[in-house]
């Protein structure tokens, strides 16, 4: 069984590589980057799941018989606030397709502003803490929980998710 992974993000391929190690241990995986075929900063959680489902997609269909993974970042609004909201995808040679949301978390004001404005999270983030590289690392969810829960293990929680509904046999789509 062969994995390929829709993005070279590390922070995304660390939390796939981690559980499907512990749950396909004889299987292959690599990496693509593939298009999500969405804005490069979705907005809600139709627009993310639909950027990790077209990841997943795209993925799957670099190789034959492969199995495409797609991890998608956005923001949702949430009675007049932004939150960070994350979905996971998983698609089958035979189109069958699973999906599962991550966690949520509220951002602060000053980023919510500025990405209704027109800018990318991870952007906006960098600037906000003055660091570099934020969003493959332990990306704005971690910082914004003192690294209680990093970006990549967050998505360990939606990998699992979708994973075990594969596992179980029944599809979204
Ligand atoms: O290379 P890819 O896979 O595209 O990785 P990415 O970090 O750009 O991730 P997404 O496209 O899924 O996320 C969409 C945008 O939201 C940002 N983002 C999402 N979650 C984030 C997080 O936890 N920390 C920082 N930025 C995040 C991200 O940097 C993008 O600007
Ligand atoms: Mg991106």
């Amino acid at each position: 069984m062969e994995f390929v992974i829709g993005s070279k993000n590390p922070a995304k391929v660390k939390a796939v590589k981690a559980i499907i190690v512990e749950h396909f241990p004889s299987s292959n995986f690599v990496t693509a980057d593939v298009p999500s075929e969405v804005s490069n900063q979705p907005m809600g959680d139709e627009e993310t799941r639909r950027g990790a489902v077209n990841r997943a997609k795209n993925a799957a269909a670099t190789k034959q018989w492969a199995i495409g993974i797609g991890l998608e970042g956005g923001v949702r609004t949430l009675e007049d606030e932004l939150y960070l909201c994350n979905w996971g995808a998983l698609v089958l040679p035979t189109g069958q397709t699973f999906t599962a949301g991550g966690a949520q978390i509220l951002l602060p004001r000053e980023i919510a502003s500025e990405i209704l404005a027109g800018k990318e999270l991870g952007e906006v983030v960098d600037a906000y803490f003055h660091a570099k590289g934020i969003s493959h690392s332990e990306g704005a969810v971690g910082m914004f929980t003192a690294n209680v829960l990093t970006r990549d293990t967050m998505f360990q929680h939606v990998m699992r998710l979708i994973i075990g509904q594969y596992k179980y046999g029944r599809a979204s789509h």
